[in-house]
């Protein structure tokens, strides 16, 4: 294989967010291209290990100070006819082996283990990969380990790519824990080290060969975004690229998709989210003949989770609209969201929790999505809905910038707005409303949504460049 995505998360395998999304469907548009890739996870204890054959591929012990665990690198069989990509899981007993991906309190040991097996494991290949391509902090060590530890030498020319799907979780962890490292010269401790404790992060940006950021405009907003490491994102800007994400077209597909209940395409849009959006509103007690103006997403600071109960109390206040949440997260926005419900009864409603179904049928019944983040390096769910007929309703940041055009300018298709305040959301909504009720120009943007190309090809196509650039 040419590249080695190494991730926490890959879905199907196991999701919380929109890294899944990517490192799932990234390598298999790379493989289409020609440039053959695969991926590299934890093994979790969850349903999709229990349905799903492995073989093991290599064995060996890692130790960090004085525990040694067990590991495997299993094989998953028939990934690369179902997924399009080779997928490897890393298990090591008493680690990794749980249900959740995080929230562990030994999570620094869980990945800081990962990583050493992945490297073991590359380490015995007869060809080295042409390229490493690491995401997020979990895997942020890698970059380091190559070009520091005495035992990985022999893949110092390995370039590596590091991709931030967000800067605002940085894995930083005390020097106490320096000894789970393997032996390097201590003289180059700087390189992980960033405002005095070990930040895998920060240590990513210094070792790799290039670094990319989700979207291009995210790439600007890092050098000022108080994520802590503005000053080093200013000075390492150099060697960093914006690719924007795209989208899995064959999972997101409403003319194919298995999780909605009528499918449609641009020609079918009407009858297609009518049956969609009815079967949304018979669950959830909406009314039908109303807009459906969503949320999906995890309810944290970063989507605006803390002011979201506000928001849809003031826009249902002001509109005579439907709303709906799917999402979890903090229990205080959690709790807000659900207490609404009694005021809105037959208007709004919450599904406080995990559920990937639910989501694309939301995707394909609402009439408006909202995404009021305070920042997004890309954001999916907005491409998702442009597919889906879905408008968009966003905050002008990060990757939503890129992606949506409001109405206003010329060819616009979406509805931006500037603040995260609930007054400055509501009214966006209201603006929204506004849009469904000119029903001819509704339909038409609708339709012109669908067609939009937000798939991975172009982007896949940029990542393969820039590996070319790096690998000899
Ligand atoms: N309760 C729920 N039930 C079902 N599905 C749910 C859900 N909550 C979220 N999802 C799904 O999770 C994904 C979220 O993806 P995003 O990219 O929008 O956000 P996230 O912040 O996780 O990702 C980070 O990484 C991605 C990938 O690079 C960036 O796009 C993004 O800006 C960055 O914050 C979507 O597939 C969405 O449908």
């Amino acid at each position: 294989m040419k590249v080695i995505h190494v991730s926490a998360e890959c879905y199907p395998a196991a999701k919380v967010g929109g890294l899944a999304d990517v490192v799932g469907a990234l390598p298999k548009y790379q493989t289409n291209l020609g440039y053959e890739a695969a991926v590299v996870m934890p093994f979790y204890d969850n349903k999709y290990a229990k349905e799903t054959k492995y073989k093991t591929d290599f064995r060996c012990k890692v130790s960090l100070a004085k525990n040694k665990y067990k590991a495997k690198v299993y094989r998953v069989e028939n990934s690369f006819k179902e997924l399009g990509y080779h997928l490897y899981q890393v298990q090591i007993e008493g680690l990794l082996d749980r249900e959740n991906v995080y929230g562990y309190e030994d999570d620094t040991e869980r990945f800081i283990a990962f990583q050493k097996v992945v490297l073991d494991w590359i380490l015995q290949f007869e060809n080295a990969p042409k390229v490493i391509h690491c995401h997020d902090h979990h895997t942020g060590l890698i970059p380091f380990m190559l070009t520091q530890c005495i035992k990985y030498q022999s893949m110092r020319s390995v370039p590596t790519v590091f991709t931030i799907h967000n800067a605002q979780y940085q894995g930083e962890f005390s020097f106490e824990k320096l000894e789970y490292l393997p032996e390097y010269n201590l003289e180059q401790s700087g390189v992980l080290e960033w405002d005095y404790a070990i930040n895998p992060m920060a240590a990513a940006i210094k070792a790799c060969w290039r670094y990319t950021t989700v979207s291009p405009n995210y790439m600007n907003e890092l050098p000022y975004a108080a994520t802590g490491l503005d000053w080093l994102f200013d000075t390492e800007r150099e060697k960093s690229v914006g690719i924007i994400n795209g989208i899995d077209t064959d999972v997101w597909n409403p003319s194919s998709d298995k999780m909605i209940a009528k499918n449609f395409t641009v020609r079918t849009v009407e009858a297609g989210k009518k049956a969609n959006k009815q079967l949304i509103c018979e669950k959830f007690d909406l009314d039908p003949e109303k807009p459906l103006v969503a949320f999906i997403g995890r309810l944290v600071y970063q989507k605006g989770a803390d002011i979201m109960a506000g928001i849809f109390d003031r826009a249902l206040d002001a509109n005579d609209i439907n709303g709906l949440v799917l999402g979890s997260g903090d229990p205080h926005a959690e709790y807000l969201l659900n207490e609404l419900k009694d005021k809105y009864q037959g208007r709004y409603n919450t599904f406080i929790g995990y559920d990937e179904e639910l989501s694309h049928l939301i995707y394909a019944g609402a009439d408006f999505l909202i995404m009021p983040s305070r920042f997004e390096p890309c954001g999916l769910n907005q491409l998702y809905a442009l597919r889906y007929g879905t408008i968009p309703v966003v905050r002008t940041t990060g990757g939503l910038k890129d992606t949506v055009k409001d109405i206003g300018e010329k060819g616009g298709f979406g509805i931006r707005h500037e603040h995260v305040t609930v007054d400055d959301v509501a009214l966006a909504i209201t603006r929204a409303n506004k849009l469904y009720n000119n029903t001819a120009e509704f339909k038409r943007i609708r339709k012109e949504i669908m067609k939009i190309d937000n798939s991975w090809e172009n982007s896949a196509n940029e990542y393969i460049e820039l590996y070319n650039l790096i690998a000899q």
